[in-house]
């Protein structure tokens, strides 16, 4: 990399991490936005805690996702995460990534609003589809299309993901790249702020 670009990286992970402050900074969005790999690497770059609330869940309830899903059910797992989300954001800052249907859940929405910064990972469903048919863990998308079930969630869902603070396009490029745009994001808040 030249050193242009390596000072310049250098000046947008400042910035976001001034702009940030204390706060923590939340991702949301539909299973395979990313969340989890772009979370976890724009913690690295800012120097801050990195936590994962589905990861979160599976370690302190000694189950998988999937587990609490076909033992408890849907609305017994959104009440765990709303407790553990609730707990996580207690303290910032951190990178917490969420599941796909946190931002979701009102309660769990409400106290991500009030919790930090949010920052929806937007992305089309060619890009989603591509990255979660690989696997098959994920209990909502053991249906017999998938690939619709994915569509239908999109079109409920991304109303309400927009209500984040900040949204950021997640594509197909370098994970490094997409932890940049996430980082200018952050960064041009304080440039909005200048104006004020
Ligand atoms: N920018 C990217 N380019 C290419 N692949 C990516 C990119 N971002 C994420 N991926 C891949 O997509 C898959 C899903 O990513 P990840 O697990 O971070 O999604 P998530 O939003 O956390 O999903 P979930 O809600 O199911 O936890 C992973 O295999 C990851 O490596
Ligand atoms: O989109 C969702 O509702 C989910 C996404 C995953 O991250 C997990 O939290 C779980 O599989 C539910
Ligand atoms: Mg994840």
């Amino acid at each position: 990399m030249s050193e242009e670009i390596t000072v310049e990286r250098q000046t947008i992970r400042d910035q976001a991490r001034a702009a940030l402050g204390n706060r923590n900074l939340i991702f949301v969005g539909l299973m395979g936005a990313g969340k989890s790999v772009i979370g976890r690497l724009v913690a690295q770059t800012l120097g801050i805690p990195f936590i994962d609330t589905d990861a979160e869940i599976e370690s302190v309830s000694r189950m998988t996702i999937a587990e609490l899903f076909s033992q408890y059910g849907e609305t017994e797992f959104r009440a765990l995460e709303t407790r553990v989300v609730e707990r996580l954001l207690k303290h910032g800052p951190r990178v917490v990534s969420t599941g796909g249907g946190a931002f979701i859940n009102e309660a769990t929405r409400a106290q991500i609003k009030q919790g930090g910064l949010s920052i929806w990972l937007n992305a089309d469903l060619d890009t989603l589809w591509d990255r979660v048919n690989r696997r098959d863990h994920r209990p909502l998308l053991k249906t017999e299309n998938p690939r619709q079930t994915l569509e239908n969630l999109m079109i409920q869902r991304y109303p309400i993901y927009a209500e984040a603070d900040l949204t950021v396009m997640s594509v197909n490029i370098r994970k490094e790249l997409m932890a940049n745009e996430v980082l200018q994001a952050i960064a041009g808040l304080a440039q909005e702020g200048d104006t004020e």
